[in-house]
């Protein structure tokens, strides 16, 4: 570990202004000066190799001038630690292939929904594809429109949903989800509110579609497993999600995400893995500040 009487590593950012509101926090900054390291805010419109020194490279943006300035960075300093790879980032822009890493793990009890890609609606063709199920954008590259989802009722409900998506089947799992963090050797499960369960007798009095943002309509109670429900939710197997991490970890070769998982409320054994994001709001986990300030270290350190 460095200390303080030794010189601070120096920690390069690049993100975006949104990130950086949500990400760099007063308190983040604070703590990890206290132990030897301090973050410097990177310009990614000059050359990398004009600034720092630094001993490792933060970042989350994904233009294409910016993965240039990466690489001619790289190839000049081959030593200094890049958190993380473009290349392996990039698997998680794709809604079909970040659950495919999934789906490789082949861990029993871990899967993902079934879904398919549509990129244009049709009237014959049969789907395969269960109803209700949910429209996601397949680009997940951080843009507004990728969050933008759509729970739909029935095939009718298909048209006029922006394309190309991926449509996923909607799995039951009692209005809570589990959302596990990923820094480097750390890792940490934490539950949330989510949406509703759509029993049998509802769906028959839904058509169509409905956006996300509406979705609160479906219940008097507006949303989740309610306060105590959600309490008393049981959290999954802490090494079921040991195994689901350092399997996810050695697939995609990255050292900050995370993943969204549900219990199957068919059965309750089952667990569903649906999105996993690269470099995640880590400032809503506990103990964000030292988890990230340990996890910088870490990787200044072995360099
Ligand atoms: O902004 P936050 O703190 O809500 O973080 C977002 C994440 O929320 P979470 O940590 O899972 O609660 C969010 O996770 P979800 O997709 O909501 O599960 C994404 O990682 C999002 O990044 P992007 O827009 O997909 O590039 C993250 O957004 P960025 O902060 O990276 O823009
Ligand atoms: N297959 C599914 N079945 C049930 N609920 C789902 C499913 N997929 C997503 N959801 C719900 O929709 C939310 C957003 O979906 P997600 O794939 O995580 O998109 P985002 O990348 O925008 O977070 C999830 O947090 C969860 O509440
Ligand atoms: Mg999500
Ligand atoms: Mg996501």
């Amino acid at each position: 570990m460095s200390s303080l009487s030794s010189k601070p590593y120096q920690v390069g950012y690049a993100l975006t202004p949104k990130k950086e509101k949500t990400f760099i926090l007063p308190s983040l900054l604070s703590h990890a000066s206290q132990i030897g390291v301090t973050l410097t805010k990177i310009d990614p419109s000059k050359p990398l190799i004009q600034q720092g020194p630094f001993d490792c490279i933060l970042h989350k943006l994904y233009d294409s001038d910016w993965k240039q300035n990466l690489q001619d960075f790289a190839s000049q300093n081959p030593n200094i630690p890049i958190i993380d790879s473009p290349g392996s980032i990039e698997i998680l822009h794709s809604r079909i292939s970040m659950l495919e890493t999934v789906s490789k793990l082949r861990i029993s009890n871990i899967g993902v929904p079934k879904q398919i890609t549509i990129t244009e609606v049709t009237n014959s063709e049969n789907l395969g594809i269960n109803f209700p199920s949910i429209a996601k954008p397949l680009d997940a590259d951080g843009s507004e429109t990728s969050h933008k989802m759509h729970l739909v009722f029935e095939k009718d409900g298909l048209k006029n949903l922006p394309l190309p998506f991926v449509l996923q089947e909607f799995v039951n799992h009692g209005g809570v989800i589990f959302k596990v963090y990923v820094a480097g050797k750390y890792s940490r499960c934490v539950k949330r509110k989510s949406l509703p369960d759509i029993s049998e007798e509802k769906l028959v009095n839904l058509q169509g579609s409905l956006p996300f943002s509406q979705v609160s309509n479906l219940t008097a109670a507006g949303g989740g497993a309610e306060g105590c429900e959600f309490e008393k939710t049981e959290m999954p197997p802490e090494n079921l999600v040991k195994e689901l991490v350092e399997g996810l970890k050695e697939e995609l070769r990255l050292n900050l995400f995370n993943f969204d998982v549900i219990r199957d409320i068919k059965n309750k054994d089952n667990y569903m893995v649906i999105d996993v994001n690269y470099f995640p709001g880590y400032s809503k986990m506990p103990d964000f500040e030292s988890v990230i300030t340990d996890f910088l270290i870490d990787v200044c350190s072995k360099r």
